[in-house]
């Protein structure tokens, strides 16, 4: 019994009045805005809709997206590949970036550059989606089936050189009765997702109801001087930090525009308009702020 806190009576102060006690309004009182149109409804809002007693609310449901590969050469992940094949890595990618984006996102995968088989394809995918995004066959060579298939018919999706580089050859419109709208991506795979990110990204959120639509940007401080091409504007995977005295600074990742490692490191793109055809360090860019903490 005399073993320390055992055995003896100690006389602790007693609790202050009130102490313990959650008022009514406390944490929100009347009149709170509790979420302005556009907000995307996580767990804990729904919490507060409940406990405020809001038993609903409208909302618009996540557009649903549908991802194709196309292209003779793909094979699927975890396949062998003879040489001429090149494994489908576009399908996966922009499927994680439309989940990523808020979209229920399905990967139809592969489909061959058949241009029948493509046509029936993008048909009935128009049945279950509020957007299609294909990969590959945006090229103006013969064989490059996407660009074939859909600039043929009365201009519905159009395939004009957008000033974008990576993307370029990327082309956008509607398919089917229905007016599906369909965002038709480069095979290359960093201007596949930078296409993503700057066209098919908005178009979700715009579809979902969010707000805002675009990314944050921020002026920040260049580390490094970036040639760029005339006349396109250019997305280059960068890493942004925040400087002590505040303001940020950007450092272009190595590999240029064209790098996949580059964009799975960048919590930026750095955007060099289209008259720069080289932006000196020190100088101060724009930078499309990723939603990656790093
Ligand atoms: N006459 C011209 N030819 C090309 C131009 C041009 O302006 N004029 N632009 C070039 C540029 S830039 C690009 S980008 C490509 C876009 O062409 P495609 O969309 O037809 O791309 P593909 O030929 O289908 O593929 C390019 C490259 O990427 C590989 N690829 C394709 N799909 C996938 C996938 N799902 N996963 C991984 N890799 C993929 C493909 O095998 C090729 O190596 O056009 C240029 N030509
Ligand atoms: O259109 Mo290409 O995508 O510039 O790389």
């Amino acid at each position: 019994m005399d073993r320390p806190g055992h055995g003896r009576r100690r006389d602790l102060p007693g609790p202050k009045r009130g102490y313990g006690l959650r008022r009514a309004g406390e944490e929100l009182p009347a009149g709170t805005l509790l979420a302005r149109a556009g907000t995307e409804i996580n767990p804990a809002l729904v919490a507060v809709f409940a406990a405020t007693g809001i038993g609903h609310v409208v909302v618009r449901s996540s557009p649903r997206v549908v991802v194709v590969a196309t292209g003779d050469e793909l094979v699927d992940v975890g396949r062998a590949s003879q040489p001429g094949q090149v494994v489908d890595a576009n399908s996966h990618a922009l499927t994680a970036a439309a989940v990523e984006a808020g979209a229920m996102a399905y990967r139809v995968g592969i489909c061959d550059d058949d241009p029948e088989g493509l046509r029936g394809l993008l048909e009935d995918q128009t049945l279950r989606a509020d957007l299609i995004v294909t990969t590959g066959g945006t090229g103006t060579g013969p064989g490059d089936m996407m660009r074939r298939i859909l600039s043929r018919r009365d201009g519905a999706v159009t395939f004009q050189s957008v000033a974008l580089y990576p993307g370029t050859t990327l082309g956008f419109g509607t398919v089917g009765g229905e007016e599906v709208p369909i965002v038709c991506l480069p095979g290359e795979p960093a201007a596949a997702l930078i296409g993503f990110e700057v066209l098919a990204r908005p178009a979700i959120q715009l579809l979902a109801g969010a707000e805002p639509v675009f990314r944050p940007s921020v002026r920040a401080h260049l580390l490094e001087t970036v040639p760029s091409p005339a006349g396109l504007r250019e997305f280059r995977p960068a890493h942004v930090a925040e400087r002590r005295g505040g303001g940020y600074t950007v450092q272009p990742l190595p590999g240029g525009p064209y790098t996949m490692s580059g964009l799975a490191e960048a919590n930026g793109l750095l955007v060099l308009g289209e008259k720069v055809t080289t932006a000196t360090a020190g100088s101060t860019v724009d930078v499309l702020l990723l939603d990656r903490r790093r």
